[in-house]
């Protein structure tokens, strides 16, 4: 019997309507509704758009139901593991179901965007009205309206693989369409259809007809299979012997097209890393394994002989990697190896380029993903492993709703295909360590660099003896003579300046006065290329003023350290280093990373100067000296990772010297030398260092040893924030065992951003099994907020608290 009844989870994010309702199906869409399909439904006096999530016989009230007025797709774009996985994400994040589903989809389905359909197959479509519709080209506009039989053919094509649905994209990225040629039928391709001497013509005759093709080639494919030139195939083409014609292309992210690689032979230390994933790649047990391998120590090849395992096992793979345009070395490494099976997700996409990768995922064409926290949603079947590679990185986490942390969903969908997952780091988070210490993930180690490459050596600077009228702020002598000193050996160096809350400032050397965001409780920001004052939290921008809006004086100067102002004395100092400077503003554009990047590695320049998104993953040979401008920044943050951030930063940082066969080493400069994060860092001794931290946040009573939930509680108004804030905590204690600790309510650091106040709670707890309904049902039942206009944010386990 056909279902009466769908469950609809409808478009309005709030929490009253977070919830499915039932609509009626309509004998006409009958066959077409089913779970994981969006429509579109009566809802109020609007007409809003919908997921699907359940069917039913029955109705719940019958005949007063509203019925589904359109079915948007032909097929579900959410399979039933994603749909469950988006409900398990929204439970356990607090989120809305809606928000979870659509943050599932590439963007350009989220959207209004106008649909197309195109005719992929070589033959006509049989029918009549089929012909009709793609006489005149293989892309047509999707009818607005359709009859019950003709949405079931084109469903039909689409299963078939005829037909594909595509988005069209306003931004940027259209469809990308290639000259291509096609063998003229009933040509014959002897020799006398070129003059004699054209010796290219002849060999392009000679290669169709001993090694013809059929379908459709590109011109350049064309031409370099039959060795000819693009300009002799497009000769050919007017003399008739090939058809010319146009094919998609798929919009190819990064536009590279490495040379392939073959496997590695693996190292005694990684093979028996690789062995233990791939046993369990080939038992399919759902294990958890914690790869704790230093820097260089050539995780990413276990990691790539690992997802060959599940390949050649017929099952796919998901490698996540931290917001990858920051890691294009590493997508080259995965696109080496495995090519065009290799699907690449990340922010740097235009919307278009997401659709075609999100799509090819779909239907089964790329079976392996690389990509950052987002890619977690993947719409991949048949899962053969999940790799998280630098699983420590807060990127992981989402820091706005849906607040989902990618490691927690990753090790919920390997449950689901009982395979395993790889947490791979130099630097492990401690909840992951902490949690291989108590046996719940297994612990694989990579204790020593490929080839016997020894860790470089790390030099402590004192900044603190780093006074006089003669030397430079930023610059030790000690770090001028090993730049100098590289230099002159032509060799590259690294330098890192660590900007977390550190940035320059304009200032009033008369009277004090600092430029401020009118709108948040924060100083600006000097870009001084582009000769504006930036709030880095609101966006809010404004011209750099000659003279003091309070005393009117004239001497405006700028202070703290900035990347462009380091550049600046850097040049100085070093009037023929060749300086690449790599941070937000210089990655901008599409692609600056890489780019960037790129003209290092090829020897364009002698130091990479940059902030944190230096420190990671970047695999440069050649790199001999490593340079820590500011190592304490992140230390004097409010937070009780504060430590931790410092370690794994530089760390890994660390690591980038010396990876090539001549030896590297590091100097860190810190106001700091004494501080254990910045001595167990320049011994890379990461196990002292998470034994000292744990000790630490046993004390305070953190992470691991607690869970934490922040919530975070907005309003225009700071009275009706703090008023609000003080009466959920009320609300929250008596829910609370004695164990649990609640600390707040406090105004945020930075209490006002874009005109609202912000103040914060948090609640340390080991196990409170009322304390998730009770968030819920505060968030459900509180009138008094939106008559407010406060929200409340629950984040749960935060990355970061301020
Ligand atoms: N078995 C091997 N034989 C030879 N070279 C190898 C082998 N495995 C890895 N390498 C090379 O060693 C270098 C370091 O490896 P890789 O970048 O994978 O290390 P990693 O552990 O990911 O480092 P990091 O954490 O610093 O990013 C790379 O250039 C890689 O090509
Ligand atoms: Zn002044
Ligand atoms: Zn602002």
């Amino acid at each position: 019997m056909m279902a009466q009844t769908a469950q609809v989870i409808v478009d309005v994010a709030t929490r009253q309507t977070d919830q499915p309702y039932d609509y009626a199906i309509p004998e006409t869409l009958a066959d077409q509704v089913e779970p994981g399909v969006r429509v579109i439904v009566p809802f109020g006096r609007r007409k809003l758009q919908g997921f699907v999530v359940g069917l039913s016989d029955t109705a719940a009230f019958d005949g007063k139901l509203k019925a589904i007025e359109q079915v948007l797709d032909l097929t579900p774009v959410l399979d039933p593991e994603l749909l469950a996985l988006s409900k398990w994400v929204a439970t356990t994040t607090f989120s809305f179901w809606i928000a979870t589903m659509q943050t599932m989809l590439p963007a350009a389905m989220r959207a209004k965007y106008d649909r197309t359909l195109t005719w992929t197959a070589d033959e006509k479509p049989a029918d009549g009205w089929g012909q009709a519709l793609f006489r005149h080209a293989r892309t047509v506009p999707y009818p607005d309206t359709l009859t019950a039989a003709q949405t079931r053919q084109l469903r039909a094509w689409v299963k078939a693989d005829q037909l594909t649905v595509d988005y069209i994209v306003h931004n940027r990225a259209k469809a990308k369409t290639q000259k291509a040629v096609k063998l003229a039928p009933g040509k014959a391709l002897t020799s006398a259809a070129a003059p004699k001497n054209a010796k290219a013509q002849q060999k392009l005759l000679t290669g169709l007809q001993t090694k013809p093709f059929t379908g459709v080639l590109t011109q350049p494919v064309a031409a370099a299979r039959y060795g000819v030139s693009v300009a002799t195939v497009r000769l050919a083409e007017k003399a008739g012997w090939l058809q010319s014609t146009t094919v998609n292309i798929r919009r190819n992210p990064l536009a590279i097209r490495p040379e392939r690689d073959q496997p590695k032979r693996l190292t005694a230390d990684q093979q028996q890393a690789a062995d233990q994933f791939v046993a369990a790649v080939a038992a399919k047990t759902p294990q958890t394994f914690l790869l704790e391998g230093v820097t260089g120590s050539g995780k990413t090849e276990v990691y790539l002989q690992t997802i060959q395992a599940a390949l050649d096992d017929g099952r796919t793979a998901l490698m996540l990697v931290p917001e990858i345009a920051l890691t294009p070395q590493m997508v080259h490494r995965v696109l080496a190896r495995f090519g065009d099976a290799v699907a690449v997700l990340h922010s740097g996409l235009s919307d278009g380029e997401k659709f075609d990768e999100w799509r090819r995922i779909q239907r089964g064409e790329a079976r392996i993903v690389v990509g950052a926290r987002s890619a977690v949603f993947a719409p991949l079947a048949n899962i053969g492993v999940i790799i998280i590679d630098e699983e420590h990185e807060t990127s992981y986490k989402q820091d706005e709703a849906p607040r989902y942390h990618a490691r927690n969903v990753a090790l919920h969908r390997a449950k689901t295909f009982h395979c395993p997952v790889i947490l791979g780091s130099a630097t492990p988070s401690l909840e992951s360590r902490a949690r291989a210490e108590k046996g719940v993930y297994t612990l694989v180690r990579l204790p020593e660099r490929i080839n016997d490459r020894p860790l470089p050596p790390v030099h402590i600077i004192d900044m603190r003896k780093n006074s006089g009228a003669r030397v430079q702020p930023d610059f030790s002598p000690e770090l001028v003579a090993a730049l100098e000193n590289t230099l002159a050996k032509h060799e590259q160096s690294v330098l890192l300046l660590n900007r977390r809350g550190y940035s320059a400032q304009a200032m009033c050397r008369n009277c004090g006065w600092i430029a401020r965001c009118p709108n948040c409780d924060i100083s600006l920001t000097v870009h001084r290329a582009a000769r504006k004052l930036v709030c880095h939290y609101c966006g809010h921008e404004e011209p750099i003023p000659t003279r003091c809006p309070v005393c009117n004086s004239d001497k405006i100067r700028f202070f703290g350290t900035g990347t462009e102002k380091v550049e600046d004395t850097l040049q100085k100092i070093l009037p023929t280093a060749r300086i690449l400077r790599m941070d937000a503003d210089s990655t901008r554009k599409k692609g600056g990373h890489a780019r960037i990047l790129n003209a290092f590695g090829k020897g364009q320049a002698d130091i990479l100067l940059g902030t944190q998104m230096i420190a990671k993953g970047l695999d440069f040979p050649t790199v001999t000296l490593v340079g820590v401008i500011n190592a304490d920044t992140a230390l004097g943050m409010p937070d009780f990772r504060a430590s931790e951030r410092t370690f794994q930063l530089l760390t890994q940082v660390a690591g980038r010297a010396g990876r090539g066969s001549k030896p590297g080493s590091v100097i860190i400069q810190t106001y700091n030398p004494d501080h254990y994060a910045i001595q167990l860092a320049a011994r890379q001794d990461y196990e002292g260092f998470f034994r000292r931290e744990m000790r630490l946040r046993h004390q305070g009573k953190y992470p691991p040893y607690y869970y934490t939930v922040l919530l975070t509680i907005s309003a225009p108004s700071e009275t009706v924030t703090a008023q609000e804030s003080y009466r959920i905590a009320g609300d929250l204690k008596p829910l609370l065992s004695q164990t649990a600790i609640v600390l707040g309510p406090t105004p945020r650091s930075i209490t006002r951003i874009n005109n609202r106040y912000y103040y914060q709670i948090l609640v340390k707890f080991k196990k409170e099994p009322a304390l998730g309904r009770g968030l819920h049902n505060l968030l459900t039942n509180s009138q008094a907020l939106l008559k407010n206009k406060v929200q409340v944010a629950i984040d749960f386990e935060p990355q970061q608290i301020m």
